[in-house]
């Protein structure tokens, strides 16, 4: 979900805030460490988030400098040193191999925008092919009653415009919701026209009650001791306006699931008006983030990839759930991080069961998003579902669960999973005037009792005149309970009291004024508006953390230096397979094209090299971008094929090599599986 963070501290800046979230780990601040004594360090990569309440505003909570940061999870600075040496070690290999560059870098780039470069390319659209294939076409090819409704390149596709109306946005994304309201400014004036900014989420003073404790406690800039601006909010969208007049604004989408509850009437149709069922959609989004940083994980532009499941809210099973229950993995109950604990192995169906998430379709989302990212090549061990506190989480939602993963910058957000309830829905329902809900049919008409309230409109009319329509839809809107104990009143003593709120006063109603009934009625169907689970992936992220992880060096054969490597598995390797002629010759050149041929039939990405540099060198090249299999052509009836991460290599004829490749990087067989198949090989080919 939206920011819970606070404090993304742009370089340099110093200042406030109080107390941090003992769940976000990732600063090591000490609980009595200062901000005036703070190293820049924590300033830049350490400072991210805080909530700030009320009573953290104190002055006995705070050393006399200003507010003090309070930290739960100091690691010593040499630890922080070899994260960062090692991300330093991964972002140049990214960097130099292109898998992103920085957006308009021949201009020295724009902060948060960057674009992604052939390897790059190829790994993201790994990624989105193995997610639509886990959560789209897998649902459907078992034959689930749970069909998906799928954008991009799928015929059952919609597809919400980038650009968005205003109504939309403003009637309640989150963005405006949440965001807008909570995020707050606090400039601090460096040189004559130059400002630093702090940001802060609030969980419960409003911007005046902040500037109003920044004045009390005299809180200046403390590198600086410069004046600090009155708090303000900021808006996140990037706006523009649609048609030639300017007049009406349109803003580019922060998120893509507005799109899908917009056109929900349309997609329940296109299901046959059935639930439960799923619709998928993956698309750009855009935050005009105030402080980017941290590479590709605070972006201004990125791919969200989010799937609105539609469920009956007095039926949250899921069919499918016991594929997913005994699965063991790290959880992190709200209640635990209250109390100050570690996130603990927990069973999933355990979980369930005992209530610590809230329903089984959620249950089942948060373990297939499990699957997903371990398949992908996340480690398990650095991988959490953190539950949201109750302040985090919107007011509608029922439970919200965020798959973090560890990485140099800490634990990351990477997918949010919450159970939204009816909110969305019933929000476009009332602001649209376009009935949003779903029908469960019985098969036998169903006798049902149902409460009649009926306004007597004359003696109404008679007795409140101008008032007369407020008081009737009062009466109207009276629950069963209240409805009941009126009519025991009226009846017992002719006359009853009732509030009347948007008269804001008490009126007195007398017995002839209205009918108060239950009536049995027959009913064919239950209309009822859907709940909706919602995992929400930040491809980006997920992209990022997947480079740490999969990252190492390993000496070189003369041991002189480190050669990178990523363990992509083959399901994300950007190329799957690379194909090397020993040494320049065009009997050998000519065996590698007819390889080549024989992998593109098999729909095999590969990449040759005929350079003629060592053999050695070329592997590492290889290993630097994580290709899986290399095939180095020694011969004209057999070739060697090595494995990147074992090197070991053996020998395979050459009308045979591209279908060994494609069972190992279709998943079928495992490199342990062909070893024992064929003959191991060491000799010139072999880089030791
Ligand atoms: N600026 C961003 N750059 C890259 N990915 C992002 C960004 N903001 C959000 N995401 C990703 O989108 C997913 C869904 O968005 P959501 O609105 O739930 O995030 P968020 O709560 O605003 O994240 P954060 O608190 O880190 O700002 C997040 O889980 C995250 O992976």
């Amino acid at each position: 979900m939206l920011a819970k963070t606070l404090g993304r501290i742009l370089p340099g800046v110093t200042l406030v805030l109080a107390k941090s979230h003992p769940a976000r780990a990732s600063p090591t601040i000490s609980t009595t460490t200062t901000i005036s004594t703070l190293p820049k360090y924590h300033l830049l990569h350490n400072a991210t988030l805080i909530h700030l309440t009320s009573q953290h505003i104190h002055p006995q909570s705070f050393s006399p400098v200003g507010l003090r940061f309070v930290e739960m999870d100091a690691a010593p600075q040499e630890v922080h040193n070899n994260r960062e040496a090692f991300r330093q070690a991964v972002v140049n290999t990214l960097e130099r191999r292109l898998f992103y560059i920085p957006s308009f870098k021949i201009y020295r780039g724009v902060a948060g925008l960057y674009d992604y470069g052939p390897p790059g390319c190829a790994v993201k659209s790994n990624v989105l092919a193995f997610w639509r294939q886990h959560f789209v076409l897998e649902e459907n090819m078992l034959g689930s009653r749970l069909p998906l409704c799928y954008t991009r390149s799928c015929a059952k596709g919609i597809r919400m415009k980038r650009l968005v109306h205003v109504i939309v946005l403003i009637i309640y994304s989150k963005i405006f919701a949440r965001r807008n309201s909570r995020e707050i400014l606090i400039s601090a004036k460096e040189k004559a026209s130059e400002f630093r900014h702090v940001l802060a989420v609030l969980d419960d003073l409003s911007e005046e009650e902040l500037g109003a404790k920044i004045k009390e406690y005299g809180i200046t800039a403390p590198d600086t001791k410069n004046p600090l601006s009155a708090p303000y909010p900021f808006n996140l969208m990037f706006q523009t306006s649609i048609g030639p007049s300017g007049l009406n604004p349109g803003y580019m989408r922060p998120e893509t699931a507005q799109g899908i509850f917009v056109n929900f009437k349309d997609l329940y149709y296109y299901n046959g008006n059935k639930l439960p069922f799923a619709a998928a959609q993956i698309g750009q989004a855009f935050r005009n983030e105030i402080s980017p940083r941290q590479g590709l994980l605070r972006v201004r532009e990125f791919t969200l990839a989010e799937i609105e499941h539609f469920v009956d809210p007095d039926d949250k099973s899921h069919p499918k759930f016991s594929e997913v229950s005994n699965l063991e993995f790290l959880m992190f109950p709200r209640e635990d991080q209250v109390s100050g604990q570690s996130a603990r192995t927990i069973r999933l169906g355990e979980a369930v069961s005992e209530g610590i998430v809230n329903n089984e379709t959620l249950g089942y989302f948060i373990g297939r998003v499990y699957l997903f990212l371990t398949y992908l090549g996340i480690d398990k061990e650095r991988l959490r579902f953190r539950q949201h506190l109750a302040n985090e989480m919107a007011h509608y939602a029922a439970d919200c669960w965020d798959a973090e993963i560890e990485c140099s910058y800490g634990w990351i957000e990477c997918v949010g999973i919450a159970d939204r309830s009816a909110y969305d829905l019933h929000a476009h329902t009332d602001k649209s005037g376009v009935p949003l809900v779903a029908a469960e049919k019985f098969s036998e008409p169903r006798e049902v009792e149902k409460l009649v309230i009926a306004p007597v409109k004359k003696e109404l009319g008679l007795a409140f005149k101008g008032d007369q329509k407020m008081v009737v839809e009062a009466l109207e809107a009276m629950g069963e309970k209240e409805a009941m104990e009126m009519k025991a009143t009226l009846e017992s003593k002719g006359e009853v009291q009732f509030t009347v709120c948007t008269l804001g006063k008490d009126v007195s109603i007398m017995k002839n004024m209205v009918t108060i009934s239950k009536e049995k009625k027959k009913e064919h169907q239950r209309v009822f508006t859907p709940s909706v689970i919602e995992p929400s992936f930040g491809i980006g992220r997920i992209i990022y953390c997947l480079y740490e992880h999969s990252f190492y060096t390993r000496p070189s054969k003369g041991g002189d230096e480190q050669l990178n490597v990523f363990r992509f598995p083959p399901l994300v390797a950007p190329i799957k397979c690379t194909v090397f002629p020993l040494v320049q010759n065009q009997q050998y050149e000519e065996v590698a094209k007819r390889i080549a041929k024989s992998l593109t039939a098999a729909g095999i990405s590969y990449k040759i090299d005929i350079t003629g540099t060592s053999i050695g060198k070329r592997y590492a090249r290889t290993d630097e971008l994580g290709v899986p299999l290399a095939i180095t052509v020694d011969s004209t009836t057999s070739v060697t094929l090595r494995e990147r991460d074992s090197k070991k290599q053996i020998r395979v004829n050459v009308e045979e090599v591209a279908s060994v490749v494609k069972e190992v990087t279709d998943g079928l067989s495992t490199w342990a599986d062909v070893q024992w198949k064929y003959p191991t090989h060491s000799s010139t080919t072999s880089e030791d």
